[in-house]
């Protein structure tokens, strides 16, 4: 599909106004982040037609469909996109089935069953259509709620904050269904999102709004890239950055992989869910490099890159200082001690080595 072409001006109240004027590509996930506040929801709402919006100044394409121009607003229900929220907000008084058939009921071109079915064993719950709804867990019912959003086959699917009413211990898991399920959609998802980990293993694309406007945008691993205080933008967790690369070889001796980002090898804990040539995105925390001025031969860490110091962020009331460095066309951010960063004497233009310990970077 192509790009999602967004122009709005929606003013909110006296001191808010959204003011987005972006393309966003039309397939992948477009993780949209930013402080509490910024607009994230009200984007959302605006292009599922639910935000009263002047024709005159506003304009929404999804591919070649106009959903807003000059004069024309098409209306809310005859827009094929899915919504998930935080809360799954499912029918108590239906099955499983019976929710998501009431998403296909709602379509003209309802996904059609063989399709459906691939839907179900992508989010894992096949065996759970029988189920009333009560006897779900949080997780379950979030993986219902999307197949809902997807079974009326829509072109767009947004997802506002889908993880953030589940518990620690099953977000990772919900993660994981989310990564397959992104793999196998082929249309484009808006995903807001206030998480590093969410934006690091599902953005492709990374949209950064502040008080409504658009300060930040591009491929995630760019944006990411040059973001050094990313919790100052509404983007919680540990620094770090995003890879893209592809596996080269699996070593079953050592039960490691060996893979490639342009010019730069890395050793990882084996990608058993990959082969050779499949494409790999790594996120690798700031916290889990560190660096020297030279090469430790003798060191344990098989991760061992050189590289030059472009960026160094530090402040007189923090323990650590970030590190961005300059490696073979990769930007990697470190995270160390400003003590370190003093005895090593760390500048900008510096070369130094940085090691990443192999057992820390999972695929
Ligand atoms: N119904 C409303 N009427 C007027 N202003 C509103 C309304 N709903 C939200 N706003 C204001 O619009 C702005 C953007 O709100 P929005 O909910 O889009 O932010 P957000 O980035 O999604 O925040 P959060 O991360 O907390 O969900 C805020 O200033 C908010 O106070």
């Amino acid at each position: 599909m192509s790009d999602i072409h967004i122009c709005c001006q929606l003013p909110r109240s006296d001191d808010f106004t959204l003011d987005v004027n972006c393309v966003l590509p039309g397939r992948g996930v477009s993780a949209i982040s930013g402080h509490s506040g910024s607009g994230k929801t009200t984007l959302l709402r605006y292009i599922a037609g639910l935000e009263a919006a002047d024709a005159g100044h506003n304009q929404l394409s999804i591919g070649d469909q106009s959903w807003q121009s000059a004069g024309k607003t098409l209306a809310p229900h005859r827009r094929k996109l899915g919504y998930v929220f935080q809360e799954a907000s499912l029918f108590d008084h239906l099955s499983v089935e019976g929710n998501i058939s009431y998403g296909r009921r709602r379509s003209q071109q309802p996904l059609a069953a063989h399709t459906l079915k691939q839907l179900y064993q992508v989010l894992g719950i096949e065996h759970l259509l029988q189920r009333p709804i009560q006897q779900l867990s949080g997780g379950e019912q979030q993986r219902v709620a999307i197949a809902r959003a997807l079974a009326g086959n829509p072109q767009i699917l947004l997802m506002d904050e889908p993880l953030s009413a589940i518990d620690q211990a099953r977000k990772q898991e919900l993660l994981s269904y989310l990564e397959s399920l992104f793999r196998w959609l082929d249309i484009p998802v808006l995903y807001v999102t206030h998480s590093m980990a969410e934006v690091s293993r599902l953005a492709d694309h990374l949209l950064v709004l502040e008080h409504g406007s658009v300060i930040h945008q591009g491929p995630a691993n760019r944006v990411l890239a040059e973001l050094s205080r990313p919790q100052q933008l509404g983007i919680d967790g540990p620094l770090t950055s995003i890879w893209l690369g592809h596996i080269e070889a699996h070593d079953e001796m050592w039960q490691l992989s060996q893979a490639r980002f342009g010019e730069i090898r890395l050793h990882l804990p084996q990608a058993h869910q990959l082969q050779p040539g499949d494409s790999l995105r790594l996120a690798i925390e700031a916290r889990d490099v560190s660096l020297s001025l030279t090469e430790d031969a003798n060191s344990s860490i098989q991760n061992r890159l050189a590289g030059r110091i472009e960026k160094l962020n530090q402040s007189p009331d923090a323990p650590y200082a970030d590190i961005a460095l300059r490696l073979s066309g990769q930007r990697l951010w470190a995270r160390v001690t400003r003590k370190a960063c003093h005895e090593l004497a760390l500048q900008p233009g510096m070369l130094v080595w940085a090691q990443i310990k192999a057992t820390s970077i999972l695929p």
